[in-house]
């Protein structure tokens, strides 16, 4: 016993606290929310190799200062954003949850991971469909493309704004995409007027030679009181 603690590092003995174990054992209750947008084990090849890549971009503190990349974290609230986010949303509508990460089964609905460069005002998102998102036989549900349009967007929009929500969405859908087929979702910031930032987004196959969607949006900063009726 004695033995196996020195082994964790553990200043126990006779007489002793074991100070250093007590210190290594984690509080049962972390603040920090789950992470959803790291690889699980439906992600595909393609997708984990995407993933690494975009990551090492972002991998030490000379790289970000210098290319700008961040992964940012995708939580199964918007709300966990915010300081105390964990516990604020055990009491705003404790059963909501994120639209895109309301599947509980991996694989099963909208697989993803956003990337950031602020810098540039740019962002990638990595995405592999699911089989619950179908919409033509075999092929993603045009909601569902809008959908990981607003989020990534709205991603870029409140990491680069604060809170803004989407006020115009235009989407043109150029060719279908094969459900699984993981895809890239580049988004930019257009322009900025004011409370208004407009910005355009692509979807392509991985490889990027073929196109299946391109976007523009307008986001408006909002006073979050207003959404709770301030
Ligand atoms: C970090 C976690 C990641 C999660 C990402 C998820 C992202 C999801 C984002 C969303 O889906 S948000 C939900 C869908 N959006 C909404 O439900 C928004 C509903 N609409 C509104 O609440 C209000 O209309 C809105 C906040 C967008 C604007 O209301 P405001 O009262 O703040 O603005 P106002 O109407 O005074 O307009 C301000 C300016 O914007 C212009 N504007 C507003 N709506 C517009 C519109 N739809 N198209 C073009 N311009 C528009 C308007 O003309 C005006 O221009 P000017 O200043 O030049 O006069």
């Amino acid at each position: 016993m004695w033995r196996a603690a020195s082994r964790l590092g553990a200043a126990v003995g006779p007489g002793r606290q074991p100070t250093r174990a007590l210190a290594m054992s984690p509080w049962p209750f972390s603040a920090t929310p789950r992470d959803y947008s790291v690889p699980n084990e439906s992600w595909s090849r393609e997708m984990r190799r995407l993933f690494d890549h975009y990551s090492c971009l972002c991998d030490t503190e000379e790289q970000q200062q210098s290319a700008g990349w961040c992964k940012f974290p995708s939580y199964n609230r918007s709300l966990k954003h915010a300081a105390g986010g964990k516990y604020l949303s055990k009491m705003v509508q404790a059963k909501a949850r994120l639209f895109t990460r309301n599947i509980e089964e991996p694989g099963a609905g909208f697989e993803y991971a956003v990337f950031l460069n602020k810098q540039e005002k740019t962002s990638v998102t990595i995405f592999q469909p699911g089989h619950l998102l179908e919409g033509p036989p075999g092929h993603l549900h045009g909601g569902a493309i809008a959908t990981i349009i607003d989020s990534s967007t709205g991603t870029l929009a409140g990491a680069l704004l604060g809170p803004s929500m989407t006020a115009n969405l235009n989407i043109n859908y150029r060719s279908p995409i094969p459900l699984g087929n993981v895809v890239l979702i580049h988004c930019k910031v257009d322009q900025t007027e004011g409370r208004k930032t407009f910005m355009s987004c692509q979807i392509t196959s991985s490889d990027g030679d073929k196109l299946h969607t391109e976007a523009t949006g307008l986001f408006l900063s909002i006073n979050l009181g207003r959404l709770f009726g301030a």
